[in-house]
């Protein structure tokens, strides 16, 4: 099968150079636009799309993203691994301002976001122990080490609703208790739709800051983020350019089960399956239905 790569980038990244035949398409979808039009392209001999998850000039707050769409779009295009990229605050002194992590796991304490593509009519259950494809994972460690970007292997990011930076007793809360690593906004339900949309899902958590907790660092605010985000945004574009042929342009099906998600999820039997709710699914859910 062609490996298509989908970058998600996230604020500060609106954009992506170097692609061959770079082209911005509009993808209509039945759960509404997706953030912006999908750069498509090609590098290094690998298709490649990209989305700015918030929209260029940054127009959807982490709230009205719409993730389903997002997803949708990307999934319609022929992509087969999904890289997001995340502006992140640390919960852990060594994950410090420019690094970047690689993370394996999240805790969703979203509350306002369509989390599914299923629902009443045909309803499903996918897998979600290991939200993060590790063959990917692997590929964005090696593309930040290759870019020389200071690297952690491994994280748990806490996905919080926002728009508003965490209170100090959350920000202990989220470090101290829960054992965090990093917070963001956006990375749910984004991953639980890819998996859903059987997308291999990898995600690069730039640091920017050390959200309210740290003695020294005092509380977060958006100044000293955007003052960090254009020196990550130059190391995340990179770390993206170095993915193509780590990657290769075919692959195979995931070893761990990324892309067959599906086999055995659905549990709405044939006979009682909402007809609208399964044509919206084709693109999805095609495959199994
Ligand atoms: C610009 S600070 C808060 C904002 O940045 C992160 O966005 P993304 O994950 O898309 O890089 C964070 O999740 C918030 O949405
Ligand atoms: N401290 C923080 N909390 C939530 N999202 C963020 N994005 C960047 N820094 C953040």
């Amino acid at each position: 099968m062609d490996t298509m790569i989908g970058v998600i980038g996230g604020s500060g990244l609106y954009e992506i150079d170097g692609l061959e035949g770079a082209d911005w398409v509009t993808i209509e979808t039945p759960w509404g636009d997706p953030s912006d039009q999908i750069m498509t392209g090609v590098l290094d001999g690998v298709k490649m799309a990209f989305l700015p998850r918030h929209g260029r000039g940054h127009v959807h707050s982490p709230t009205t993203v719409p993730y389903r769409a997002n997803i949708h779009a990307l999934k319609s295009l022929g992509v087969t691994d999904i890289v997001s990229v995340s502006a992140c605050g640390s919960f852990r002194e060594d994950m410090a301002p420019g690094d970047f992590v690689i993370l394996d796991q999240f805790i969703d304490r979203t509350v306002a976001r369509e989390k599914s593509f299923f629902g009443t009519g045909c309803v499903a259950h996918v897998s979600l122990a290991h939200p993060i494809c590790e063959r990917l994972a692997g590929a964005c460690l090696t593309a930040a080490q290759e870019a020389g970007v200071t690297v952690h292997k491994g994280g748990t990011y806490l996905c919080m609703e926002g728009p508003q930076f965490s209170t100090l007793a959350e920000s202990k809360l989220y470090r101290e208790v829960w054992g965090c690593d990093v917070i963001g906004m956006t990375n749910m339900p984004e991953a639980k739709l890819a998996r859903e949309a059987e997308i291999d899902y990898a995600s690069v958590a730039m640091i920017t800051d050390y959200d309210s907790w740290h003695p020294h660092h005092g509380e977060v605010d958006i100044s000293e983020i955007i003052a960090t985000l254009g020196a990550n945004s130059e190391n995340a574009r990179n770390l993206i350019a170095k993915l193509p042929k780590l990657l290769g342009a075919t692959r195979d099906t995931c070893p761990h089960g990324c892309d067959t998600a599906l086999d055995f999820a659905i549990m709405t039997v044939p006979e009682k399956r909402d007809p609208d709710l399964v044509a919206k699914l084709s693109t999805i859910a095609g495959r199994v239905l």
